[in-house]
């Protein structure tokens, strides 16, 4: 016991050191702060932006800072050399520059996760510090000697790893730091170059790896990374606020969060469709769909039309039509920049008309006058406009969905029962596969040119200015007391212009951005032509797909890695899979697996970390049911049953503060089970009781009920699944039940009236 409590108030003394270090680090940068915005708005405009730049990286370095309160060491190495290294959220060093504490990112840092006894990485102990607010509460250590019969297979820090996979949930995700596994650490920390894909089953940590890995390339390619920006791409905005706690709790911010639906600027995509028109729209087809409706608006007309303009006569010839829009396509440039050389060549031979009509050369100047007058004419503008229609994105689309004559001109591949099915009155609300769809129109489009041009050189010039001035505050030193920063970077806080804007600002704001990486979770459900969108985003290819191909409800989905990405990536990918479970309770996630295999869904191995007592109960209230006749007969889950099961689970598991319950129910019984949860709350927990779980936000809510595809990447201490059978039937089928049955971290409860489906039953 002294020997526990010694150890104990040893670490104490350590972890006291460095959170004394901390609040110094917080102390300074917020003296700096102070300093800087004392100094007011004054001075020249050099000295403001100045003060602007540096006043901005003192409020990051103290955002940097705060977000590290919670947990900020949690392990300690003791090396075969005799010394000793402590692990936590990032590196403190003390006046000397002496490392106190090392980051969890850093190379020294890697032994702690990856350190075996068959391999020990030179550690002779590993200590997992466990803490609760400032306190250390406990030490959990692993001895990691040579000794021949030691399970390697073991997981490491098992007794924090327990804790944490028992923990209640929140509503939000939590970082993984203190014990992330060995094979997901080398999945973490693997090279920056190349598309990596990480398939795993359900709760086997892939978006917990995708964070962490996102928050690794950062620290170990800041100045790659920090300038061009990463970007996360996950399945709905419910998902985006789940995780949206983890990169910041490991001190990062500057990453793009999106879905497909709102990765285009200026287009909101709120509707979806259903499972058979977004097939068809997730296609790689689209994108000669699309050239061929960008053509059609480059148009010879039927006849030469006749103009009058000024008191004489011209002629716009098919055939000088004709040629103009050939000169113009040989620019490859799109659409709507194409189109200044296409007006100027046209113009220019009507003007070549004029010459004649006057018999003998221009100059220059009356030419460019003569071009002039043409151009203001309104007939010639129509004529002009027909022949090479400027259009954006969104009408371009817009008219392929709502005129039926425009589809069949531009998709011969598609079948007239196919177009049938994309038709939809012309101002419907955009779907998210219609933004895939959109991004190629934007992409062969290209933007207005004169005017874009004018702005990309005054932005040149300003930039230039910018970042030169940026490069002389370094060099002067002004900036030695900064985080890590370029001129670049530093530049774009100068800028004088509108806001200061960080990359995942401007990133986020600029369709044509490109990203140093990608991160794609939930990866299986993006179509064909979404992944087209997204690799426009990152030409380097450098990437990391998590995913599970047994999930895909998505009919545009992907089913196997190999077969969906070879279009967009070739074999330019590599393959790294989880297999351990730490989320699932062995018994749900074994029966979860069984169902799964039985529909014959491509299911990965899947062992999990640990198992619960009682974790699965199976109540069944079909006719001659044993042991239901008292609830109730017929074919259907009455809500009563429903109701009375998920209130007991919610007494059982939900708190002030943790515990989530879900009632994960066929789409078409939500509202009516949602209602009657509801209206039973105050009778089941009490009216202060339900009166606070009633007023929580939807994606905060303890208590809640969901179709299965909602609950895709969540989780939930306990959940009561309605009808198995019923949700295997749905739009998402099997994968979408096999959701449904592994989100739970405690219990699952199936209530059914009708069979339950094949491998439920060992
Ligand atoms: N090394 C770890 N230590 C502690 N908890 C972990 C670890 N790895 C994963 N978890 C926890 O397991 C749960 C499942 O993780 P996560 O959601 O990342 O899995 P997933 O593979 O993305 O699941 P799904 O396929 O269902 O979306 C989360 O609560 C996560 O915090």
């Amino acid at each position: 016991m002294t020997g526990i409590r010694d150890e104990l108030a040893h670490e104490q003394t350590v972890v006291d050191v460095l959170y004394a270090r901390l609040d110094e680090l917080r102390g300074a940068a917020r003296d700096r702060l102070r300093r800087v915005r004392r100094a007011g708005a004054v001075g020249t405009h050099q000295n403001r932006s100045e003060r602007d730049a540096f006043a901005t990286h003192y409020e990051d370095r103290m955002a940097q800072l705060d977000a590290v309160e919670d947990r900020l060491a949690f392990g300690r190495l003791d090396l075969q050399e005799g010394t000793t290294r402590y692990v936590g959220r990032i590196g403190l060093t003390d006046d000397e520059h002496r490392s106190l504490l090392t980051d969890w990112r850093a190379p020294a840092a890697e032994a702690f996760y990856r350190a075996t006894a068959l391999h020990p990485h030179g550690v002779e102990r590993r200590r997992h510090l466990v803490t609760k607010g400032r306190s250390v509460t406990a030490v959990e250590d692993e001895v990691l000697d040579l000794s021949a019969d030691v399970d390697t297979d073991s997981l490491s820090g098992e007794g924090a790893l327990l804790a944490a996979m028992a923990a209640g949930r929140t509503g939000r995700m939590s970082d993984i730091v203190a014990t992330i596994q060995a094979e997901q650490d080398r999945i973490i920390r693997s090279e920056l170059t190349g598309a990596l894909v990480v398939q795993g089953g359900p709760g086997t940590g892939k978006t917990a790896v995708a964070l962490h890995r996102a928050a690794y390339l950062l620290y170990a390619h800041r100045r790659l990374l920090e300038r061009s920006g990463v970007l996360l791409v996950g399945p709905s905005s419910s998902f985006l606020r789940y995780i949206d706690q983890v990169l910041p709790s490991l001190g990062e911010t500057g990453v793009v969060s999106t879905t497909i639906a709102d990765l285009l600027p200026g287009v909101r995509a709120r509707a979806h469709d259903e499972g058979a028109v977004a097939e068809i729209k997730g296609r790689l087809v689209w994108r000669e769909i699309v050239r061929r409706a960008v053509r059609a608006r480059e148009r010879v007309p039927a006849t030469d039309v006749r103009v009058r303009v000024e008191g004489h006569d011209f002629v716009i010839r098919r055939r000088d039509i004709r040629d103009a829009i050939a000169h113009a396509r040989r620019a490859h440039k799109p659409h709507n920049a194409a189109r200044a050389t296409f007006v100027r060549d046209a113009l220019g031979r009507l003007a070549d008309q004029y010459r004649d009509l006057v018999g003998g050369p221009l100059s220059p100047e009356d030419r460019a006058s003569v071009m002039e007058d043409l151009r203001g004419n309104r007939d010639v503008r129509v004529a002009i406009n027909l022949a090479w229609f400027p259009i954006t994105p969104e009408k371009l689309v817009e008219d392929l969905f709502a005129k039926p004559h425009r589809l069949e001109e531009a998709a011969p591949e598609l079948t007239a029962a196919d177009r049938a099915l994309l038709f939809r009155e012309p101002g419907s609300p955009w779907t998210e596969s219609d933004v895939p769809i959109l991004d190629e129109a934007a992409d062969l489009l290209g933007e207005d040119d004169s005017l874009a041009q004018a702005e990309a050189r005054a932005r040149a010039t300003e930039r230039a200015a910018e970042v030169e001035y940026a490069r002389s505050v370094l060099s002067s030193g002004a900036a030695a007391t900064m985080i890590q920063v370029d001129a670049e970077t530093l530049a774009s806080r100068f800028a004088p212009t509108g806001p200061r804007l960080t990359t995942a600002e401007r990133a986020a704001a600029d369709r044509a951005w490109t990203y140093g990486h990608v991160v794609v979770d939930e990866a299986q459900e993006l179509s064909p032509l979404a992944w087209r969108m997204l690799v426009r985003r990152v030409p380097t290819r450098s990437l990391t797909i998590v995913g599970d191909v047994a999930q895909t409800s998505s009919p545009a989905g992907a089913r196997s890695w190999a077969a969906h990405l070879r279009p967009i990536l070739r074999d330019g990918w590599r393959l790294a899979e989880l297999t351990v479970s730490y989320r699932t309770p062995a018994t749900v996630a074994d029966t979860a697996q069984r169902v799964a295999v039985a529909a014959g869904l491509p299911v990965s191995d899947l062992r999990a970390a640990r198992d619960v007592t009682g974790s699965l109960t199976v109540v069944g209230t079909g006719r001659g049911e044993r042991g239901t006749s008292s609830r109730s007969v017929g074919s259907t889950v009455p809500d009563d049953v429903v109701v009375t099961e998920a209130l007991s689970l919610a007494k059982e598991f939900v708190g002030a503060e943790a515990g989530r319950v879900a009632v994960v129910a066929p789409a078409g019984r939500v509202t009516g089970l949602a209602d009657a949860l509801t209206a039973a709350l105050p009778g089941g927990l009490g009216a202060d009781e339900a009166a606070r779980l009633t007023a929580q936000r939807p994606e905060d809510a303890q208590v809640t009920v969901l179709e299965p595809r909602e609950t895709k990447g969540l989780e939930f201490d306990a959940v009561v699944l309605v009808e198995p059978a019923e949700v295997a039937e749905g739009s998402g089928g099997t994968s979408d039940l096999y959701v449904a049955m592994t989100r739970p971290t405690q219990r699952l409860v199936v209530v059914h009236a009708r069979d339950l489906p094949e491998g439920f039953e060992q």
